[in-house]
């Protein structure tokens, strides 16, 4: 987003100990054995019957309403219900991810939001909890369309004003949005992106990226707020990383 640098003002915890995102240093992050077999991360979601989409002003949203549920790898016993999925992306391919690796901006990175229902009661309870949250990041880079993904890109063009909503009477799987492997992925403690920036979300950002078609990054980029201004670069630069150690699923 065009305004990060100004965030500290409001919402002094832009500048804590656990915020998003971050650069992920490869040759720093620590091999961690036990998140794999039997407590492997495992994704469990329900197809939805119909997409609703939402321009919530700084990105496109499409609110979930089945029960899908995700757990394992650094979630321990707990189960995380997938709430909402939103993407972040710049004006051209060369930026628009949040995270970046070793400094590699990817152009766009897609949000599966969850919240921990096995201790909170809704995401709004759980939004401000240390272990309230864990979103998984998947990067984007050019290439094939991704079939999946069509809903949202042939459809986000009507969403014009700040609030619009719209509901897209067609099936989509959420496990269709993740790449193929996601056993490999870099995992650490961090916060929300956007302000209010709070330190509860635990990040599982995976290695492998996933390819959206030129036209489908160009529906992104045609997205506008109320304004009329592009959503475009609505990505927050890497924060520091602080007393933090960056976890990693495979060697
Ligand atoms: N970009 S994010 O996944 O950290 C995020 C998720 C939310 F549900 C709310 C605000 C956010 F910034
Ligand atoms: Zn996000």
């Amino acid at each position: 987003m065009k305004r990060p640098s100004t965030w500290g003002k409001d919402f002094p915890i832009a500048n804590g100990e656990r915020q998003s995102p971050i650069d992920i240093v490869t040759s720093a992050a620590e091999y961690d054995s036990d998140v794999q077999g039997s407590n492997a991360l495992s994704t469990n979601y329900t197809p939805e019957s119909e997409v609703k989409l939402v321009n919530n002003g700084h990105s496109i949203m499409c609110q979930i309403t089945k029960k899908g549920v995700l757990t394992g790898g650094p979630l321990g016993k707990d189960e995380y219900r997938l709430e909402q999925f939103h993407l972040h992306w710049g004006a051209e391919d060369g930026r628009g991810s949040e995270h970046t690796v070793d400094g590699k901006m990817y152009a766009s990175e897609l949000h599966l939001v969850h919240w921990n229902a096995s201790k909170y009661s809704s995401f709004a309870d759980a939004v401000q909890k240390p272990d309230g949250l864990a979103v998984l990041g998947i990067f984007i880079t050019p290439g094939v369309a991704c079939n999946q993904f069509k809903v949202i890109s042939d459809n986000c063009g009507k969403l014009k004003t700040s609030g619009a909503e719209m509901t897209v009477d067609t099936t989509l799987d959420p496990t269709l949005l993740l790449p193929s492997n996601t056993s490999d992925y870099w995992t650490y403690l961090g916060s929300l992106t956007t302000p209010p920036l709070f330190e509860s979300v635990t990040w599982i950002v995976f290695k492998e990226p996933v390819e959206y078609s030129k036209e489908q990054l160009l529906a992104l980029r045609n997205l506008v707020d109320s304004d009329g201004n592009h959503m475009q670069d609505n990505y927050r630069p890497p924060a520091a990383l602080k007393q933090r150690k960056v976890k990693k699923t495979f060697t």
